[in-house]
């Protein structure tokens, strides 16, 4: 397939698929196009919010079905940029669709609807400082360093697993981020398309905005906000793991030229789902990213926390043939060079396998966190 034929194509194109539908997306019956929608502030909240069976945190509410579709955003990427703070960030209309939850009733966005934010974690006992580890696991860190040879896989060529590769306070301080973030403008939402079909998780982008109806365009349907840029620790950690991922196949292939196989690459995008333990995502090939990013092979370089996932990957959208591997929280997993488009998606979301010692220091829902940073 061509890049300009591939750019136009959906990027979760299963969704074309009549057969699959069903079964990767939730189809949703959208109510009559109610225009912008505001993000509630916290102090604010209506009762309502999602409905999920992990959705613990809130009732549901007769409207969140309701998501309206409007194009007429002028959005301004933050593609390139230093991370910007959810204070500071522009936001021409304070908003986004995650999860409607009343009206309105007065001021400038009178009559408009209110959303509930998407929360990562469940209220409750809330761990406000930044989780400092102790002693052992810094040295377990130390030591997964040190054996990433042994830890390290080639599923194919240009595409890598390190398992428990992100150390448990590390991933601590990845889920507050993205719980900080993910409340903020521009936020998680549910993506979907004009005809109701939804994806079946929660997603954020950072760096640059995609969705599944617009990709990486300006102008997106009902966002306004500015995207939060990547932090910067985000950035260090996936240039160390695509550094060790250079290391392995050095190591195993004695590959003399390791770029050849799977190139470097410094992230300006990371889309960061939330998988609910019955979330998922049909086999699909990221290939939204510019021609040169896509002709050069720069890696997706992706990050799990949380519930384990299993995760299919392929030559082609075929769910027989379709290799599995599990991801587990803290396993990087990287494809670029040949392997850069591959198909691939998440079959399930394996319930409470999640580590303990993650659940103790954050109150991560019920279910899976994954990063996916690339470079446009
Ligand atoms: O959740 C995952 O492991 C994969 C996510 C993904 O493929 C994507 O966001 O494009
Ligand atoms: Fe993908």
């Amino acid at each position: 397939m061509g890049h300009s034929e591939s750019r136009k194509s959906a990027k979760y194109t299963t969704l074309l698929h009549k057969e699959r539908m069903e079964n990767w997306t939730e189809k949703e019956h959208p109510t009559e196009d109610t225009g912008p929608l505001l993000r509630a502030p916290l102090e604010q909240r209506l009762d309502g919010g999602p409905q999920d069976d992990d959705s613990l945190q809130f009732e549901s509410s007769a409207t969140s079905n309701s998501r309206s579709q409007q194009d007429d955003s002028s959005l301004t990427t933050s593609f390139g940029k230093s991370p910007v703070s959810s204070s500071n960030r522009r936001c021409e209309h304070q908003t986004y669709p995650a999860h409607m939850v009343g009206f309105r009733s007065s001021g400038r966005g009178r009559g408009l609807p209110v959303v509930e934010p998407f929360d990562i974690c469940l209220s409750g006992r809330r761990k406000s400082s930044t989780y400092e580890p102790s002693l052992t696991e810094k040295n377990n860190g130390k030591k997964m360093e040190h054996c990433i040879k042994e830890t390290g896989q080639i599923l194919r060529p240009g595409m890598v697993l390190l398992k428990s590769y992100v150390t448990l306070g590390k991933q601590v301080n990845i889920v507050k981020k993205c719980q900080e973030l993910g409340l903020g403008p521009g936020g998680f939402y549910q993506p979907g398309y004009q005809d109701g079909a939804k994806l079946r998780l929660q997603m954020m982008c950072l760096g640059k905005r995609w969705d599944p109806q617009t990709k990486y365009e300006e102008r997106l349907q009902n966002d306004y906000c500015e995207p939060p840029g990547i932090p910067n620790d985000f950035s260090l950690l996936v240039k160390k793991a695509l550094e060790d991922s250079h290391a392995l196949i050095m190591e195993q292939d004695g590959a003399r030229n390791v770029e050849d196989i799977l190139p470097g690459m410094s992230p300006d995008i990371c889309i960061v789902n939330f998988y609910t333990t019955n979330g998922r995502l049909g086999l699909h090939q990221d290939h939204d990213e510019s021609p040169e990013s896509l002709d050069r092979g720069l890696p997706v370089v992706s990050i799990s926390i949380g519930d384990s996932a299993e995760f299919l990957y392929g030559d082609k959208r075929d769910y027989d043939k379709a290799e599995k591997v599990l991801l587990e929280s803290g396993d990087v997993l990287i494809f670029g060079g040949k392997s850069r488009q591959i198909f691939h998606g998440v079959k399930s979301i394996i319930p409470n396998s999640a580590p303990p010692g993650l659940l103790r220091r954050v109150n991560i829902r019920p279910g899976r966190l994954n990063l996916t940073f690339r470079q446009f």
